[in-house]
């Protein structure tokens, strides 16, 4: 590569002088009419499925309800401090300013519709990120160029990662105190482990921030206010010329040689193009050859294209739009093979939808009445039809078992939850509201898998399970406002765990006679801790003795027996993990049922259990404070007194980050807390790390706090 590398330095000035304003004002469509007018006319590659996400308060709200402005489909533009925003349009989101429920939006762009779906950004909700990211397409990746890349985004990328979804950066913010290009590029290289190719660079930072140059097209854009009104609707755009200003278009011819270069070492073709025709002067290379090859190499995820702006402050929005439609893939360029037709359709505009007769594959819609269907599910019309579409997607569907294997290939990837950290019981005001609210959980449920409800078999209370104090608050507010259930919650409780620190084995003989059959079984186990890697399942081992003789189908009994055992701990009832049982010897009376194996089993694991001394294991946060240096000290004499360890404290911008571990037991009620000690400048993330142990004097107040000792 190095052949070429040294041409790409010779910089030729050929720029074709041209000038034009753009007014968006002007486009089509301002009511659900249009819609039905248009219906779902667009042909596939017209069509943009793209998510929006980001760290919290990174902008995305605010960024789509510029690009709803824009295109047409909203007259006013809405402010998430106002809580008047169309995407964020949950009673508690317009509360607290924040997105809590993803929310999809369809919009027309140019020649385009745009699907949006606006994803949250608080950690409590990364269930509701990921089952969006599933059936989207493309994304775009809000920062605050102040603050680089945050940690909710990591695990958003990581998410986006998972599903292959091709993305743009898109560096908000740009004219907030703080806000720097070159840093928040420098941290998307560094912690997303990604290559950026940087297709703007920005006029100014901070309060100076007026515009953008775009670097394929070497195109000035500036917004201009008209009449008093800033809505950024009117810019000028323009090629930038070595007059206008030397040092910055110096520093656009610059970035464009290294844009050519970055995208010929990653796209065959266009490296083909580039040493040939254009090897002699790269400055003739046409810019829609450039946007191809961005396109490509976005597309197959070797690079993401990056662009700024100000969506507060109403610049970089219109260039972004036309950036989703040039650089992110049409639902035909992405594998989904097959379609299947719907009851009744719907398609989204936040919280209003209007009826649709048909739609084609690529799109994303609603459909209502499906009572057992549950986030993370495909949806098919029948057996029959997947098979079929199978079949139509070319492929073999022979015997019955194969059959089988080409419905389970047709599912979309499921989605994957976090564990619960946190949970409480949760009590209708009478009885008689009790099945109302079981309905409703039940429904809440079906649509956010990361709330789990379970009963206490001792109390027979309903158990609560999420995310985070706010996931638990939040839920408790809408059964409040959207099932009209006061209810009461008891005690925000700890999700600990357990395990055993030592080898313990026990024997257990169930003997039953129900009717005239004999049920007996007799089970030695040994179980033992296990060290290396969390295991969440106990590795169950058979003695040799004991597998030659088995019958295959008791084993599942077995397997069952100890599982259950698992779930509820023998001492302070948690799930238990990381051990290791052998099933040493087995005796079965041959009329014996699969369920009293499994129940002695079950009896003989609790016996080993509590030989083995059990320990409680705590769930341990990372945490990521942004605090000013002023608050620092004040916020790390704190972190101490709650068994924090630091790992590192960063310095961004006029920042630090403090990166830290510490017990979630030590994190109830801390954004209050670190409110107060900072005045409310700092901010601050939690995510699950792992399960650690506590220590015995720990230990011990937890059983006294329980009445255990
Ligand atoms: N200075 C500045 N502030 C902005 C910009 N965009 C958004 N904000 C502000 O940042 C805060 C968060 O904006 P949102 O649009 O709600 O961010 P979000 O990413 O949707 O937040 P969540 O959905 O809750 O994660 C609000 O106070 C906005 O007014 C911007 O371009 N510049």
């Amino acid at each position: 590569m190095h052949f070429w590398k040294k041409k790409m330095r010779v910089i030729r000035n050929l720029i074709q002088q041209s000038c034009s304003q753009r007014n968006y004002s002007s486009l089509p469509g301002t009511s659900f009419k249009f819609y039905h007018s248009k219906g779902n006319v667009f042909a596939l590659c017209r069509i943009r499925n793209i998510g929006i996400m980001a760290h919290i308060d990174a902008g995305k709200t605010t960024t789509t309800e510029r690009m709803l402005y824009y295109s047409g489909y909203i007259r006013t533009l809405g402010d998430v401090d106002d809580g008047d925003t169309v995407t964020d349009f949950m009673v508690q989101e317009r509360e607290r300013g924040i997105t809590i429920q993803s929310a999809a939006v369809t919009f027309d762009w140019k020649d385009y519709r745009i699907n949006l779906v606006d994803t949250p950004g608080h950690v409590d909700f990364t269930v509701e990120v990921e089952r969006c990211l599933r059936v989207l397409d493309g994304a775009v990746a809000v920062f605050d160029a102040s603050a680089g890349v945050e940690a909710q985004t990591l695990t958003v990328w990581r998410q986006a990662d998972k599903h292959q979804i091709p993305r743009i950066c898109f560096l908000n913010k740009m004219d907030k105190n703080g806000a720097s290009f070159t840093y928040a590029v420098e941290s998307i290289k560094q912690k997303l482990k990604t290559k950026p190719l940087l297709l703007q660079l920005p006029i100014g930072e901070a309060k100076n921030f007026r515009g953008l140059v775009d670097v394929v097209t070497k195109e000035r854009i500036v917004w201009k206010s008209t009449s008093g009104l800033d809505d950024g609707k009117i810019f000028e755009q323009k090629p930038l010329l070595e007059a206008d200003d030397p040092s910055l278009f110096q520093e656009v011819q610059d970035a464009r040689n290294t844009l050519i270069e970055q995208v010929a070492d990653l796209d065959d073709e266009f490296a083909e193009l580039v040493l040939g025709e254009y090897s002699e002067n790269f400055d003739l290379l046409p810019a829609d050859k450039l946007q191809s090859a961005i396109r490509r190499v976005t597309l197959a995820q070797k690079a993401v294209p990056v662009l700024c702006g100000s969506a507060l402050k109403n610049k970089g929005v219109q260039p972004l739009l036309d950036a989703i439609t040039a650089y992110l893939p049409a639902p035909n360029e992405r594998s989904y093979e097959f379609l299947e037709r719907m009851s009744r359709l719907l398609l989204p505009f936040a919280d209003q939808q209007i009826e649709i007769p048909s739609l084609m594959a690529g799109n994303i819609a609603l459909t209502v009445g499906l009572k057992q269907s549950a986030t993370g599910d495909t949806i098919v019309s029948s057996k029959a039809s997947a098979v079929a579409a199978a079949c139509r997607a070319g492929r073999d569907a022979g015997g019955e078992r194969r059959r089988t294997s080409e419905v389970e290939s047709l599912l979309l990837a499921g989605v994957e939850i976090p564990e619960p950290v946190f949970f409480c019981t949760i009590e209708p005001p009478s009885m008689a509201k009790q099945q109302d609210l079981d309905n409703a959980l039940n429904c809440l449920q079906r649509e956010d898998p990361s709330l789990k409800v379970k009963l206490d078999p001792d109390t027979g209370q309903t158990i609560l399970c999420g995310m985070g104090e706010l996931h638990i608050e939040i839920i408790h507010d809408r059964i409040k406002r959207e099932y009209g259930i006061e209810t009461y919650l008891g005690p925000l409780q700890i999700a600990y765990r357990e395990t055993i620190l030592n080898a313990a084995q026990a024997t257990d003989t169930l003997d039953k006679t129900v009717g005239d059959k004999r049920h007996f079984v007799t089970a030695e186990l040994e179980v033992r801790p296990r060290s290396g890697e969390r295991v969440t399942t106990p590795v169950i081992e058979y003695a040799e003795n004991v597998i030659e003789l088995l019958p295959k189908e008791l084993q599942g009994a077995i397997e069952n027996g100890i599982a259950n055992s698992c779930i509820q701990g023998p001492l302070l009832g948690f799930p238990v993990q990381d051990i290791e049982v052998t099933v040493q010897s087995l005796t079965v009376h041959p009329d014996t049922s699969h369920t009293m194996i499994s129940a002695c089993v079950s009896r003989c694991m609790q016996k080993a259990l509590k030989k083995a001394s059990i320990q409680i294991l705590e769930p341990l946060m990372n945490l990521e404070i942004t605090v000013s240096e002023d608050h620092l000290s004040a916020a790390l004499a704190d972190l101490a007194q709650r068994r924090g360890s630091i790992q590192e404290i960063q310095s961004r911008q006029d920042n630090r980050v403090v990166v830290a571990a510490v017990p979630l037991a030590e994190t109830m009620g801390y954004s209050t807390v670190l409110r107060s000690l900072t005045s409310g400048s700092a901010t601050f993330t939690l995510e699950l790390a792992s399960y650690q142990a506590l220590n015995s004097h720990e230990q011990s107040a937890l059983l006294q706090r329980r009445g255990l000792v």
